[in-house]
């Protein structure tokens, strides 16, 4: 199936000196052919030596066609953010947000959580928009150093603070329950930009908070 790849996320148009609008966050094209994808489930179990006409497999293309749809499409959201009027300027930091993708080598999930900060410049950002941020470029064929990267750089590209860390702890159902059978292995993965990547103290603040929230 094809999605569009996450850097396709975009701000909408429209802002002003005095009062910004929200960026809207939307994923560009991506549409999924459903039938073709039940299609291709179908040829699949075929294929695996079942029988996709059995009464017991008859509703399975369809349902895995869902729940592919549902793990790699997110809703569209405002990118609500605010003046630092106060000026604001240690550290804001989520911790233990919930992160599921799909491993892009086997399809199979993987889970785990995310903590991520920033170092505010101008404008603080609206704090479920962290979580959303994650959710939307989560929800593709991904590895972890990458989605790791892109929620950095693109919090890095669209809030302009002074620095942003992610950290995401996962466990890889390809790496648990098959292969290896790593089973409870976690990987860790961290992406650090601006201050918090350059200046030791904040640096070390910063994962030493994330690791204590792990
Ligand atoms: N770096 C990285 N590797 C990943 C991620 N998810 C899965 N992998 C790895 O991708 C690799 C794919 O390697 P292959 O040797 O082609 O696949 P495989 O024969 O199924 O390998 P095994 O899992 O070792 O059985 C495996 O080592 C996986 O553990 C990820 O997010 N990041
Ligand atoms: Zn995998």
């Amino acid at each position: 199936m094809t999605l569009a790849d996450s850097s396709t996320l975009r701000p909408g148009a429209g802002t002003t000196e005095q009062r910004p609008a929200p960026l809207r966050v939307v994923r560009e094209g991506g549409t999924i052919d459903v039938p073709a994808a039940e299609r291709a489930v179908a040829d699949l179990l075929s294929a695996l030596g079942r029988d996709p006409a059995s009464p017991h497999l008859a509703g399975t293309p369809r349902r895995v066609v869902d729940s592919f749809a549902e793990m790699l499409t997110g809703p569209s959201f405002d990118l609500t953010t605010f003046p630092n009027d106060e000026g604001y300027d240690e550290l804001v930091l989520a911790t233990a947000l919930p992160v599921r993708s799909l491993c892009e080598h086997h399809l199979l999930p993987f889970a785990g959580v995310a903590h991520v900060g920033y170092l505010p410049g101008d404008r603080i950002l609206g704090l479920s928009k962290l979580a959303r941020v994650l959710d939307l470029l989560a929800r593709d064929l991904q590895v972890q150093e990458r989605l790791t990267q892109q929620v950095a750089d693109w919090l890095q590209e669209h809030l302009a603070p002074r620095g942003v860390g992610v950290v995401i702890e996962a466990e890889h159902l390809c790496m648990s329950l098959r292969g290896v059978r790593a089973a409870g292995a976690r990987t860790t993965t961290s992406a650090l930009r601006g201050v918090l990547r350059d200046d030791a103290r904040s640096r070390g603040e910063f994962l030493s908070l994330a690791r204590t929230a792990a």
